[in-house]
Formats: C-alpha cells, sequence, structure tokens
C-alpha cells in the first residue's frame, strides 16, 4: 500500500460550474472527498489514477457514478477542473480539454470545448458528440462572423484564449456570443463583449487588457506559477467551496476581477479612492480589503472601521464582511454607519441628546427666529442653508472664522455687515437648541468632527485604517471626522464612491478637507450587475451631467460596460393613477411566476406613493413591505420604497413608477428655478442621480411608469 501523502487540491470556476448543477447528495460526498484528498492523495477508495489518452489529467472517485478531473500542475498539486458522471469521462478525451496558460495574465485557463461546442450551437445539442461540428441553421451559417474584422493575432495579443480561436470564428449572432461567454474563461469573454459593443482595438487593449495584464514574462509551462496568478480563477480553501456552493455561487467572495484584487492587495501610502459606475464592484473592494486589513492587523496599533452612509448598508456590509474574516480578525472590525459612529461619540463624550430635530423642523424652528427677531433681509431658506452649508460644514465656532469662510455654491455676497447679522441669528438659533434641549445631525456632527480634531491632536486616534463606502454622500463634517479618526499613515482610509450617485449633501473638495488622495485613485469599469440593455439606459440618463470627482476635478463613466444582455427597460405610460397601479400589479405578478417576491421592487419617487402600491399589491395577493433605510426586508415580500430607499440595493426585477413631468423632479426643486438658480442646478443634478441609481439597482428588467408626460429626465433614455 502507497504510503501516505497530502496533496493540494485547487478548485478551477469551471469544476465549481458542474458541482453547482450537482445534487446536494453529491455535492456533500465532494467535500468528503476533498478533505480525504487533501489527507491523502492515495486513500484507496479515491482510485486516483492519470486518464489515458491525455497527458496532464488525472481522475479520482468521488463517488461510484460521479469522477473529479484534475490537472496535475506541481508535486502533490492538483487543479480540479470538472466533475463528470463516470461514463462521460473519456468522452472525447484527447480534444475535450485545454489548459492554456494566458500571455496576458499570466493565469492557468480551462477551455471546455464540450461546452464550448454546446454554447455556440442553435440546436443546444446533447454532449454526446461534443467534438462534431456545431449545429448551425443555414441561415446563421450564412451570416458573417462577429469577429471577422479582427485577426487572430490581434484577438490573442488583446488576452483571447488561443484555443478557442476556431470557435470564435463561428460565432455569428448576439445569442451565440451570450452562450459563449456563459461557459468561456472569464477575459476571453469581456474582450469579444466589448469589441462586439463597438469599441476599438484600442480601447479594448486599454480598458480591458490592461488592468489585468502582468509585467513579468510569461512562462506558458509552469502551471503551477499559472495557477497562483490573480487572474485565475481557483481557490484551495474548502471553506470557500462549501460556501460557494451552500449558498449558491457568491464569485464576489472568492474571484475579485484582476482588476479589483491590484486595488484590494495595493499598499497605499496615505488616503486612497476607488470610483466607478453603479455595479462596478466598489463595496466588493471595500469588504475585501477591510477583510485583507484585518488579517494584517497588529492589533496594538488599533482597530479597524468599515463605514458607510446609510443603516441598512452598513448592516449588509456587517453580514459580507463575516464571510470573508472570521474569530479574532473579526472582532477587530467596527461595522457602522458614520451618523451612528457621531451618535456614539457623542454620547461617550458626554452629551446629553434630547428632541431630534429633522430638515422639516429645523427650516420652522428658522421661520420662528425669523419672525421673532423681526428679521426681513434673509427669509428662512437661506438662513438654514448658510447655518447648514456654511456654518456647519466648515466646523465654524466663531465670528472671526465666519468673515474669512469661503461661500462655494451659495446664493447673495455677503459683505461683513450682512454676515455680522447672519452669526447673531445663528448664536441665537444655538442657543436656542441648548435651552430646549434639542439636536440635529448637522450641528451634531460638526461638534463630534471638533472634539475628535481635538482629541487627536495630541495624538489619541481610534482607528488604524477606516474604509468608507458610499462616499459621495458624506458631508464635509464626515471627511474632517474621518481623517481625525485615524493617523496619517499607510493604508490609513481608503474611500469607494460614485459622485453620478450622490443623491444627499453638496460636492466636497477632498484635498480641502484634509484627506489627500492625489495619485492614489482608481477606477472599475466592468458592471457585474446590469445588463447592457438597462446600462444603456441608465447612461442616457446621465447624458448630460457632470459629477466631480471628489478632489476638485471632473470624474466620467468612460468605459463603463457589462457583460450581460437581456430585455430592453419598458416605458410604459399610463392612463391615470388607477391604471399605473393595475399595470404595476399586472407586471409584478408575471414577475413572480418565476422568481421570489424579494428579488422584486416597486420605487416612487413619493412616500406617499408607497402605501398606495403596497395596498394595490396585497389587494391583489402579492405580499409586500415597505423598504427602510433602518432595516432589511426579506425574500418573502416585494420590496417597495422611495427612490431614496433604493440605495445601494440589487433586484432582478424593477418597477420605477411615478415618473411623470408633474411628480419628478419634485415641485420644490421646479420652484428653485427662478428663486435659486445655482440650488435648482444642484438639486437637479441630485434629482438626475436620484433616477440614475433607482435605474442600475435592475439585474435583469427595469419597467418604468408614469401619468401624463415623461419626467423631462427621462426623455433622452425613452428616446433610445
Ligand atoms: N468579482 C466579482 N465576481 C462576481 N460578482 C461580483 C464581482 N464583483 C462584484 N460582483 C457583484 O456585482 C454586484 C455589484 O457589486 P457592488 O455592490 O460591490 O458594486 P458597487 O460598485 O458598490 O455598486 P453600487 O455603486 O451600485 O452600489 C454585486 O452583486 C456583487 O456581488
Amino acid at each position: 500500500m502507497a504510503e501516505r501523502e497530502s496533496a493540494l487540491l485547487t478548485v478551477e470556476s469551471n469544476a465549481i460550474r458542474h458541482l453547482d448543477s450537482l445534487d446536494r447528495g453529491v455535492r456533500t460526498r465532494f467535500e468528503d472527498f476533498q478533505s480525504k484528498f487533501c489527507w491523502n492523495m492515495h486513500t484507496p477508495g479515491l482510485r486516483l489514477k492519470p486518464l489515458k489518452g491525455h497527458k496532464g489529467l488525472w481522475s479520482a472517485r468521488i463517488t461510484d457514478d460521479y469522477r473529479a478531473i484534475m490537472c496535475k500542475v506541481g508535486h502533490a498539486h492538483f487543479a480540479l477542473i470538472a466533475v463528470l458522471p463516470r461514463g462521460e469521462v473519456y468522452e472525447r478525451i484527447e480534444e475535450r480539454w485545454d489548459m492554456p496558460v494566458n500571455r496576458v495574465t499570466g493565469a492557468l485557463e480551462v477551455v471546455d470545448h464540450s461546452d464550448i461546442r454546446a454554447a455556440i450551437s442553435d440546436a443546444k445539442r446533447p454532449v454526446e458528440a461534443p467534438m462534431a461540428p456545431a449545429a448551425v441553421k443555414p441561415e446563421t451559417a450564412a451570416k458573417p462572423g462577429l469577429f471577422d474584422p479582427f485577426t487572430t493575432a490581434e484577438l490573442i495579443g488583446l488576452g483571447v484564449a488561443e484555443p478557442l480561436m476556431p470557435s470564435i470564428r463561428e460565432i455569428r449572432t448576439d445569442q451565440q456570443l451570450i452562450d459563449f461567454i456563459g461557459v468561456a474563461p472569464r477575459l476571453t469573454g469581456e474582450i469579444l463583449f466589448a469589441l462586439n459593443d463597438g469599441q476599438s482595438l484600442q480601447q479594448v487593449e486599454e480598458l480591458v487588457t490592461a488592468p489585468v495584464k502582468i509585467d513579468e514574462p510569461v512562462d506558458t509551462g509552469d502551471l503551477q506559477t499559472a495557477i497562483e496568478r490573480p487572474a485565475a480563477m481557483v481557490t484551495s480553501s474548502d471553506r470557500a467551496v462549501a460556501a460557494m456552493l451552500d449558498g449558491g455561487f457568491a464569485a464576489w467572495r472568492v474571484w475579485p476581477h484582476p482588476a479589483q484584487r491590484k486595488i484590494i492587495v495595493r499598499r497605499y501610502n496615505g488616503p486612497a479612492r476607488v470610483s466607478g459606475g453603479p455595479g462596478t464592484g466598489k463595496t466588493v473592494v471595500a469588504l475585501h480589503r477591510a477583510a485583507r486589513l484585518a488579517r494584517e492587523l497588529d492589533p496594538s496599533e488599533g482597530r479597524i472601521l468599515l463605514t458607510t452612509f446609510t443603516k441598512n448598508l452598513a448592516a449588509d456590509l456587517d453580514t459580507k464582511l463575516s464571510m470573508l474574516v472570521e474569530g479574532d480578525e473579526r472582532k477587530h472590525v467596527d461595522v457602522e454607519h458614520l451618523d451612528r459612529v457621531v451618535h456614539r461619540l457623542a454620547v461617550e463624550g458626554g452629551r446629553k441628546l434630547g428632541k431630534l430635530l429633522g430638515d422639516k423642523e429645523l427650516r420652522q424652528w428658522w421661520e420662528e427666529l425669523r419672525l421673532e427677531r423681526g428679521e426681513t433681509e434673509f427669509d428662512a431658506e437661506f438662513l438654514y442653508g448658510e447655518w447648514t452649508e456654511v456654518i456647519c460644514a466648515q466646523l465654524l465656532t466663531s465670528r472671526a472664522e465666519y468673515f474669512k469662510a469661503r461661500r462655494v455654491k451659495r446664493p447673495r455676497r455677503l459683505d461683513r455687515g450682512k454676515r455680522a447679522l447672519v452669526w447673531e441669528l445663528v448664536e441665537r438659533f444655538n442657543a436656542r437648541l441648548a435651552e430646549e434641549n434639542a439636536w440635529c445631525w448637522p450641528q451634531l456632527r460638526a461638534s463630534v468632527a471638533i472634539a475628535e480634531e481635538n482629541r487627536s491632536a495630541g495624538g489619541g486616534h481610534r482607528y488604524r485604517h477606516i474604509v468608507v463606502d458610499e462616499a459621495q454622500d458624506l458631508t464635509p463634517a464626515h471627511w474632517r471626522l474621518l481623517r481625525a479618526l485615524a493617523p496619517e499613515s499607510t493604508d490609513d482610509l481608503f474611500i469607494a464612491g460614485d459622485t453620478f450617485q450622490r443623491i444627499y449633501g453638496q460636492p466636497v473638495t477632498l484635498g480641502k478637507l484634509g484627506v489627500s488622495i492625489v495619485g492614489r485613485s482608481s477606477r472599475l469599469t466592468l458592471n457585474y450587475r446590469t445588463t447592457r440593455e438597462i446600462l444603456r439606459t441608465a447612461l442616457a440618463i446621465e447624458a448630460d451631467a457632470v459629477a466631480d470627482d471628489l478632489d476638485g476635478d471632473l470624474d466620467s463613466l468612460a468605459g463603463y460596460r457589462s457583460v450581460m444582455s437581456g430585455e430592453k427597460p419598458a416605458f410604459r405610460p399610463q392612463r391615470d393613477a388607477a391604471a399605473e397601479l393595475d399595470e404595476i400589479v399586472r407586471q409584478v405578478q408575471a414577475w413572480t411566476a418565476d422568481c421570489s417576491p424579494g428579488s422584486i421592487a416597486v420605487t416612487a419617487p413619493r412616500t406617499g406613493a408607497v402605501a398606495d402600491i403596497i395596498a394595490a399589491l396585497n389587494a391583489a395577493g402579492v405580499p409586500a413591505g415597505t423598504l427602510s433605510k433602518d432595516r432589511q426586508l426579506g425574500e418573502d415580500l416585494v420590496h417597495v420604497g422611495t427612490m431614496h430607499g433604493l440605495k445601494g440595493l440589487e433586484y432582478r426585477y424593477l418597477i420605477i413608477s411615478g415618473i411623470g413631468a408633474d411628480g419628478f423632479p419634485f415641485p420644490y426643486i421646479r420652484r428653485l428655478a427662478d428663486t435659486d438658480p445655482q440650488r435648482y442646478e444642484l438639486e437637479l443634478e441630485k434629482a438626475r442621480n436620484l433616477l440614475f441609481v433607482a435605474t442600475t439597482r435592475a439585474r435583469d428588467e427595469v419597467v418604468f411608469t408614469w401619468t401624463g408626460e415623461p419626467s423631462p429626465l427621462l426623455h433622452l433614455a425613452a428616446g433610445e
């Protein structure tokens, strides 16, 4: 009997695809196989042997009926590439498999010609005769190949897997391409999709190839190195495999895209930022970075804060982070939304927090104060804006500071006399807040930021690393607080955000707030969530938009793309409100036939409409619940909420209702056009972003409904 020899089993994504399609029983047996194989690859029942007919492939027994197909990449190191029924193992074995090392990424790829042929044949053929020419209908055969305009050398130069070239030449329709991509190596798929989308060779080289290219020379015979390269879609962790098989295919946990991985592992010499359109994996990068920092943390240096703008998104980050790190490493990370941190620090600092005032009440208080003082120079809206956007935002605590303050994008010029008047009112307002034991977020954020700045001046920082998601919505006071919470050092502050998705607050310039990201910015462009059809509509919504880059320059959505395809968004004007509700119910019922209610969301700009939609759905027997910033809704309800409530979430199917010209942008914004043109522009931008955010929450389908004229913000999109 052979001596015990432990082995390393690395699982390739192709094998996960196979395992995912098998019965639960076989998958459980696979886990057993995995541990036995790694403990001793010569365990008799496993029957490990090289496969006749293919140099480099080995098989081992998982159950009586299933075999693991593995490629030997090094001494006692195997890569599992497939799990096949016993009877299929030898079928055309000499032609079925290729395991090329990609010359661009240096990573091992797995090509299963059997799956590839099935994907590009018109009539989906059974796998029995894998290498026979694809069954192509005469009308398809007459069409030119989608990639005829490109030479083989050009395609391979971009990173297409060489053994796939003959099959690529047979792709003549979009559907064939989509099916092909489902089973081809990732980089090949991305390149072909981008070319088919009309991008030039040079654009594809810049957007798709360059981010994953490695600098060192590639030895295509060295499989061991190739399998360890970042672009290889492999894992050696049995926990990761079990998790993938257990909860469906959570690829983000195991296979960050090489462009994402570069940002995850990079060491930054100060604050750094990742930007990118919706669904490009900014949150995924933030999570992996937080996990990496947690694994490498020296706890004596401090803790890690993973934070975001809203409460429900923090809960989501918390759950997902626990999928990446556990035990002591996990314990070193606080996951909280930023206002909760503000609140916690205020209470810890001894603040007694009485009544919380919202925007509406604050405006009312300002109006009362103005009337009380007989103030006619300024209206309440102006005073409220001056107080939140200048005084609280810049943490101004004295009249002298206010005299010197910059008032960017604020209406009216204020000379010293007028500033003195405003300051007097502000002091009175603050005194009233104190007298009534009331508080509000703009003021609390500012006071906590000031307290932390003072504290950190003495060297007392609370965190070693901070990772921030949804950064576009943070206020200047939030930034000053974050800067004060961690010392300036390597990997101190990592920021993920997309300014095209700013729906709260105002543009900021980080450099002016003590957070310098110059030279440490990266951008992601591949969307993992949304189909190309939905993306096109979303981009049309932002066609006229200009967004800042958080640092005084402009951001762009150039190169933003997706490799998924689906239905075109539907634009459905309705006769009246009742007809609109009927249409919503009809569409939701049609969708629930093939998915859980929780995969569907219905949204509307106004809170009032939410209750009507829920009532209509419930009356038709469809369970539905209200989305809230404070909690996550389950899978058994259709999620209904305002467009703001959709921030950061994603759904298979989505209806965006109530976007007639009367209701969206909100009437109060339209009124600003005459009274305060600068503010009007800002609010219009946020309304546009809101529609963009809502549209990009949909994975498979989106439907727009309205009554009367459509919103002007929808014109370009609906005209597509
Ligand atoms: N490398 C990956 N492999 C598989 N799925 C991924 C990968 N990266 C991201 N995803 C998936 O894409 C979707 C969008 O990712 P994520 O939420 O991180 O994007 P985002 O850029 O933060 O989006 P948004 O700005 O719209 O909130 C998620 O479902 C995520 O799981």
